[in-house]
């Protein structure tokens, strides 16, 4: 297979079929912090297409921030029960609103009414804070719908390089490296 986006939806769709996960798209993504500083975490995997990776955020957390002041990011994944690693760099765009809303539709109320409640990576005072500002946006929210928050939405990093390593218990991993050549891809195996 010689384009890495269908090859990892395949992947995808392989790695979540009788996945044994409970969070079966969670991927790591890393941004630079202020310092240069490489920082990772894992976000749910919304969508894969040529146009790239998406996942969803607040735009004003500390990886929003990050993406802001530098673009580059990178995704890892390792799925355990099939022996798949993928890790990807590219460069992180901001979906549209549009897509953000398609993407904030897909929630339940419940995952709806914590982002509207909370203010992802800005200091709390105490863990029963919490509750309380989740009860007063339920409260304030009762009986309507929950509207996008203006600073919650998504990124895209659009890669430039994807390697897929499937694992072998005799250490002879497959490595397959796939680079952005102008519209196209080129493939190299890498020794394990
Ligand atoms: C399995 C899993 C899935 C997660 N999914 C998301 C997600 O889709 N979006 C998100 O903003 N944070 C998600 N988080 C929380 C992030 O790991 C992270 O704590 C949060 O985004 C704040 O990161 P930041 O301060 O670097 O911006 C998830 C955490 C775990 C463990």
């Amino acid at each position: 297979m010689d384009n890495p986006i269908s090859k990892f939806q395949l992947w995808w769709q392989a790695a979540a079929a009788d996945s044994p996960l409970q969070q079966k798209s969670a991927v790591c993504v890393s941004t630079i912090d202020e310092c240069g500083f490489p920082t990772g975490r894992f976000v749910d995997l919304k969508a894969v297409s040529d146009k790239g990776f998406v996942f969803c955020s607040y735009l004003e957390s500390a990886k929003g921030k990050h993406i802001e002041c530098n673009p580059k990011s990178a995704m890892t994944i390792w799925w355990d029960h099939v022996g798949y690693q993928v890790r990807l760099v590219g460069t992180a765009e901001i979906i549209s609103a549009d897509e953000a809303e398609h993407f904030w539709q897909t929630r339940s109320r419940s995952a709806q009414l914590t982002t509207t409640a909370f203010d992802q990576s800005t200091p709390l005072d105490s863990e029963d804070r919490l509750e309380a500002q989740l009860k007063e946006t339920s409260d304030k929210l009762a009986g309507q719908p929950v509207p996008r928050p203006e600073n919650w939405g998504g990124y895209c990093i659009d890669p430039i390089s994807i390697e897929f390593l499937t694992f072998r218990e005799s250490r002879m991993h497959l490595r397959e490296l796939f680079e952005r050549n102008g519209t196209g891809w080129e493939k190299q195996l890498l020794q394990p």
